[in-house]
């Protein structure tokens, strides 16, 4: 199926799909039932990033010439494998407590150890959850250090919930703190900042 569709381009990937387990619908059901109050909010997902989303940052990092072309085949690593395959998820934020929660199912391309989630598929999505909590505040952000302890490894295809908090703010500075936990929050799998 062709990611490049202009109706793919601007479809939102943060709702259910019929890959979904009943785990993952459970907890999306949970968290838009907290949005109701408008406490929390989800957050929409898309394959490519808006455009001029952060053209600033681009003229400061990118080559403006390349970048045409670049970004037009460009898919967000998270939102670039076919349904159920890679990341399910959907983000909720709570702006109030400067949190970030992240639902995940690890489909089966993200394995490392036979059965297991890769270590650098839950840093990608550890990334992508802190850095959004930091880009709640700071707009644009970059992620300067990242550190992780992983405790528990955790399963491949299974559902897991992500809490990211921001911790300080020193002028441009955000520091963030996440932690992935089973979804049934028995188990705490990985610490990161
Ligand atoms: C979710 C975030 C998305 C951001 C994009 C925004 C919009 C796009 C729309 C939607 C986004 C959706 C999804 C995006 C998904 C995932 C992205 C996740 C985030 C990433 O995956 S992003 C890629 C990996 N990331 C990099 O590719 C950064 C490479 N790097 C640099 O670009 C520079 O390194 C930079 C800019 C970090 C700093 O450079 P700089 O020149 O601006 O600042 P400078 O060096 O002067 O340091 C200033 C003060 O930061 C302190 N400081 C610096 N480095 C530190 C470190 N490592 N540890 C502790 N403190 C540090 C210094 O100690 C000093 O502190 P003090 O002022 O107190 O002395």
């Amino acid at each position: 199926r062709s990611f490049s569709s202009e109706k793919d381009i601007h479809k939102d990937y943060a709702v259910p799909n019929p890959t979904w387990s009943e785990d993952l619908r459970l907890l999306y059901e949970q968290f838009m039932k907290k949005c109701e109050d408008g406490s929390w909010e989800r957050l929409p997902s898309y394959r490519q990033h808006p455009a001029g989303g952060c053209s600033d940052f681009q003229a400061r990092h990118l080559d403006p010439s390349a970048m045409k072309e670049l970004t037009s085949r460009a898919r967000l690593f998270t939102r670039s494998f076919e349904d159920g395959l890679g990341f399910e998820y959907v983000m909720f934020c709570n702006d109030a407590e400067k949190r970030v929660v992240c639902i995940l199912q690890g489909g089966p391309h993200l394995q490392g150890m036979p059965g297991l989630f890769h270590g650098g598929a839950i840093l990608t999505i550890i990334d992508a959850t802190a850095g959004m909590c930091a880009k709640r505040i700071g707009k644009v952000v970059l992620t300067a250090n990242l550190n992780v302890n992983f405790k528990r490894p955790i399963p491949l295809c299974s559902v897991v919930v992500l809490n990211a908090q921001l911790e300080k703010a020193e002028g441009r500075k955000f520091f963030v703190s996440c932690t992935v936990h089973s979804g049934d929050g028995r188990t705490l799998h990985t610490e990161a900042t």
